[in-house]
């Protein structure tokens, strides 16, 4: 029986609790009343939406030396996949410049997300078990705090193509490679994750809640004690299939020295997985 995310009150005076057992069951949690502006939000989508519509993309194509800018539809494949996921996007680090047209929400947004994405951390710190616990080689907050790895990924998924590649998807299933990811609900419906019992489950989120997931630097820096799980985006059926969607996760990286586990540095694993995808 599939048993749906709850849908978790970051008010709520047992959030911390709820939200880590979220976390070590299925790798996701979903969560309300963040202290995350909508309007940001909206207006953030707002300015992307214009941005992936106009033709000037082209000028800003990515860099795959520091994998930053435009990343055409089909650029990027999953691990382990051939067939290119059905996507375009952006992407942006602290301190690079963003394209003209794009106003301040997504700089305000990120450092929101950001903020936000440090007291999570200190959440999952503190109710993970000692024993756990005290083998992260420094406070999982303090390891994002003042790091410029961290990712913010504008995506566009268009309209589905009349015809598609036999097995595309929006986006094949994979896992994040980064310590914890923040992703304001899509425009759209599609995401799903697999669940412990091997099932698809759609991750249902109303406009405003953010989805947190875990990467595979927190799997490996807490031993498995907090799950990456495996998610997806799915091609939509019906009317849906004309309309875009897009999304906007905030991947988050330690510093590159920053150790996960077993010597291993928050750099080296990076790399490894970016190979292994084909970006780099
Ligand atoms: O578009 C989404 O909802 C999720 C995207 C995603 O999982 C990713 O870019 O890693
Ligand atoms: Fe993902």
């Amino acid at each position: 029986m599939i048993v749906p995310l709850p849908t978790l009150d970051y008010q709520s005076a047992d959030a911390p609790q709820q939200f880590a057992l979220s976390l070590q069951h299925s790798g996701f949690a979903i969560l309300r009343h963040c202290p995350v502006d909508h309007e940001l939000v909206a207006h953030t989508y707002q300015d992307w939406q214009t941005f992936f519509e106009g033709d000037d993309k082209v000028h800003y194509t990515f860099d795959p030396k520091i994998q930053v800018g435009y990343y055409p539809f089909q650029t990027e494949q999953a691990k382990g996949h051939t067939t290119p996921d059905l996507k375009e996007f952006f992407h942006i680090y602290e301190g690079h410049p963003l394209p003209r047209g794009i106003g301040d929400a997504t700089w305000n947004l990120f450092d929101q997300l950001k903020q936000l994405a440090i007291e999570l951390l200190t959440w999952i710190e503190a109710q993970a078990p000692l024993s756990i616990r005290s083998d992260f080689t420094e406070p999982l907050d303090t390891m994002i705090a003042d790091s410029k790895e961290t990712l913010f990924r504008l995506l566009h998924y268009p309209p589905l193509p009349d015809t598609i590649p036999p097995g595309a998807i929006r986006a094949a299933a994979h896992e994040d490679i980064n310590l914890i990811t923040l992703l304001p609900a899509a425009t759209g419906m599609g995401l799903e994750l697999l669940d412990a019992e091997g099932q698809w489950q759609s991750v249902k989120c109303d406009r405003g809640d953010i989805v947190v997931n875990v990467g595979d630097m927190l799997q490996l820096a807490s031993q498995g004690f907090y799950r990456s799980t495996t998610h997806r985006v799915v091609n939509p059926d019906g009317p849906a299939r004309h309309q875009s969607r897009l999304s906007m996760p905030l991947f988050l990286h330690p510093r590159p020295e920053v150790v996960l586990a077993d010597g291993k540095t928050a750099r080296q694993y990076l790399q490894e997985r970016l190979r292994e995808i084909g970006l780099v």
